[in-house]
């Protein structure tokens, strides 16, 4: 694996004092899609201006495919794409060359198959000689995507790319990413939505008070994920987990009047019928059964609960 962007306990205090991000490092690998999950204000698109260039770091560096984005910002920023939250576009342009404007600003000669390309990919090219005005909210989107990336940059950031889009257009923004990322592209993406990090992301980074709390596989965190607990409430309360249920790792629920097992949900077996027949078999009887899961938003919440505390 090629680690395409560099970021070393990168620092960034405001004007006014405010501390936003207090020493991120973080390495992003060639190719991958990584989700930075985050309450509001937690510094997501601080991080991302910062890397690009929009906002001077206070301290700390990053490099991008080598290069500084200090001492060598022109080359480190060409091989960034970056989608905004915000639909800035100009109203009366048509998308065609909006999206060869953007490929000027970074100085590349013009090329209309790659801007023919990147268009077509989006599904834009219908729509090339249309003001930007007649365009739906999506397809705004897709024109800023397609600016990001008419430099032919190598990592495209998405800064809460779904936000305040509907479930179809939220849909289709994840197959666009999928897409890009078939190619070559390496994503970062910030969003509050955790649904969208498990659905396209290879790694969830969590930060919180300009702290990275968390960087992990999704594969990794939806192991955590599946696990389920059953909590057996019983008809007469225990003072111990009887001797015939000791190899089963149970746990006693508070008052003695539960037993609680955990399991994982991907397992192929996951031993609920052998726990009921050992319960039946250890002469308690049931009173109630309940399920719990453990989901991505909990391990998120709890994390954010924790870093308050
Ligand atoms: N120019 C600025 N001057 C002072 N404080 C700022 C400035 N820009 C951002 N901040 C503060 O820095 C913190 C992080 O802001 P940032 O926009 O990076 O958060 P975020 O995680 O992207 O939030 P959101 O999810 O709401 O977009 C916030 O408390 C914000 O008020």
């Amino acid at each position: 694996m090629t680690t395409i962007l560099s970021i070393r306990d990168l620092r960034k205090t405001y004007g006014d004092g405010f501390q936003a991000l207090k020493g991120v490092t973080l390495d992003i690998q060639q190719g991958e899609i990584l989700a930075l999950l985050g309450p509001n204000g937690a510094g997501k698109t601080t991080l991302i201006s910062t890397v690009c260039g929009i906002t001077t770091p206070s301290g700390g560096q990053v490099s991008v495919g080598g290069h500084d984005i200090v001492t060598d910002f022109r080359a480190a920023r060409s091989m960034i794409g970056l989608v905004p939250q915000e639909l800035a576009l100009q109203p009366f342009e048509t998308v065609l060359n909006t999206v060869r404007f953007s490929r000027g600003l970074f100085g590349r000669p013009r090329d209309d198959d790659h801007i023919r390309s990147i268009l077509r990919k989006l599904s834009l090219w219908d729509k090339k000689d249309n003001q930007i005005t007649q365009l739906s909210g999506g397809m705004k989107r897709r024109v800023l995507i397609a600016k990001a990336l008419s430099h032919e940059p190598r990592i495209l950031f998405l800064d809460e790319p779904t936000a305040g889009v509907d479930v179809d257009l939220r849909k289709d923004m994840w197959e666009t990413v999928a897409e890009l990322k078939a190619d070559g592209v390496t994503i970062i993406l910030t969003t509050h939505y955790i649904e969208e990090a498990e659905a396209i992301a290879d790694r969830v980074g969590v930060i919180a008070k300009g702290e990275l709390l968390l960087v992990q596989d999704k594969s990794t965190l939806m192991a955590q994920m599946g696990k389920k607990q059953i909590e057996v409430q019983l008809n007469e309360p225990l003072t111990r987990i009887p001797e015939a249920l000791a190899n089963l790792d149970l746990a006693m629920g508070a008052g003695g009047d539960s037993l609680i097992y955990t399991y994982d949900t991907k397992a192929a077996r996951t031993g609920i019928t052998g726990l009921l027949n050992d319960i039946a078999a250890a002469g308690l009887t049931l009173r109630d059964v309940q399920t719990r899961q453990s989901s991505l938003e909990d391990i998120f919440v709890d994390l954010l609960k924790e870093e308050a505390a």
